[in-house]
């Protein structure tokens, strides 16, 4: 009975053509589709640092707050020296963070202001949370200030959430201006930074990236698994934002650790970020990307992080499926991950690639779509 049902379900889901299912991703196959900006995931230092903390063994064993807090604080610490702020704490992934900050920090009687385009983690932690949410138009901070004012002196706290730089479109938030308001408001900046660090600010972040220090109402998330390579999220700023979540976020005390060897990868990962010129070179791969994607016309404005949008509506996923056959693996995003109307090829870009492979790309989308 319940097996008919879901069958039912699913067959609705495909017929409305929002049918999910997986691909295997072939070695040697041209990937546009990856989130490993840096090629750090199989860098030969960060292999091998992995290797190494394999002496720990495979799993943590446990929570952070039983067996399982073995290097994390080195990683910890690494991570605040890296976005220069005091503290930061590491969850198992990014999902977990986001979810797991924003439902310890944001309460009954308190709002949440959340772009419009956030991330589903995001949306899924203001959900667990007891607080109100408002969603402002997509880095409208004119809608953002009229729902403030409107509504502000209703509540205990304001929070401001947005992504950085937004996981589907690649453009960057207007900090500096959400800055000026949280402090107008006297409102907390929770900025996901998923895709901003080791990209932007000499892959400090977006915040680096727009000259903006780190302050008592800014808190900075981030994952492990993008740029680093690795896997894992984390959340930093100030001391007592910390402390606080270690004692109450339910995604980090009721969950086991990263694995120590993954642990030890993305200390390594931090350290070639510091220490080498990978972030300008990758800058230099999206300043030839630019070039090639708009004189094929694809693009009309530059930018500045390695995530493109080709925004072909329904002819996605016939200009997805070519591509595959043609061994280029860059997977089209559809309604609901994107708006209707807006459905489109995620081409991510990065250090590893090759002037003749954005060429390439753009030749064999050229066979399907003039
Ligand atoms: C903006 C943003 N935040 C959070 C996440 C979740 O991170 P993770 O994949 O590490 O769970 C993602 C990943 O898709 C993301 O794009």
């Amino acid at each position: 009975m319940f097996r008919e049902k879901l069958r039912k379900e699913i067959e609705i889901i495909k017929s409305n053509g929002l049918y999910r299912f997986f691909r295997e991703k072939n070695d040697g196959v041209l990937d546009f589709s990856s989130n490993d900006y840096l090629c750090l995931s199989k860098h030969p230092k960060v292999v091998e640092a992995v290797k190494e903390g394999l002496k720990y063994g495979v799993g943590s064993t446990g929570s952070r707050l039983t067996s399982g807090n073995i290097n994390h604080q080195r990683l910890e610490g690494k991570i605040a020296e890296f976005k220069e702020v005091e503290r930061s704490l590491v969850y198992s992934s990014g999902y977990a963070t986001n979810v797991g900050v924003i439902s310890a920090l944001c309460k009954k009687g308190d709002l949440i202001l959340s772009d419009k385009l956030n991330h589903a983690s995001i949306i899924d932690g203001c959900r667990l949370s007891k607080a109100d949410v408002l969603i402002y138009n997509h880095c409208d901070v004119e809608h953002l200030v009229n729902l403030i004012e409107e509504n502000w002196k209703k509540y205990n706290n304001l929070f401001i959430i947005t992504d950085g730089v937004f996981s589907m479109d690649g453009d960057v938030a207007p900090l500096r201006d959400l800055k000026k308001i949280a402090d107008e408001f006297n409102a907390i900046l929770i900025v996901d930074d998923a895709h901003g660090t080791g990209v932007l600010g000499n892959g400090r972040g977006t915040l680096k990236h727009l000259n903006l220090k780190p302050s008592d109402n800014i808190i900075q998330i981030g994952t492990l698994s993008k740029a680093i390579g690795g896997l894992g999220g984390f959340v930093c700023g100030i001391e007592e934002v910390v402390e606080y979540l270690i004692n109450t976020s339910r995604s980090f005390i009721y969950s086991t650790s990263l694995p120590p060897c993954i642990v030890e990868g993305c200390i390594k990962a931090f350290e070639i970020i510091e220490k080498t010129d990978i972030v300008k070179k990758l800058q230099k791969n999206i300043k030839t990307a630019n070039r090639i994607f708009k004189e094929n016309g694809f693009i009309e404005e530059d930018n500045i992080t390695p995530i493109y949008p080709f925004i072909f509506k329904e002819k996605t996923v016939l200009i997805a499926e070519h591509l595959i056959k043609n061994n280029i693996f860059c997977v089209g995003i559809r309604y609901p991950t994107v708006p209707r109307g807006s459905e489109r090829i995620r081409v991510s870009i990065n250090v590893g690639h090759k002037k003749e492979d954005f060429e390439v790309l753009c030749e064999r989308i050229r066979d399907v779509y003039q």
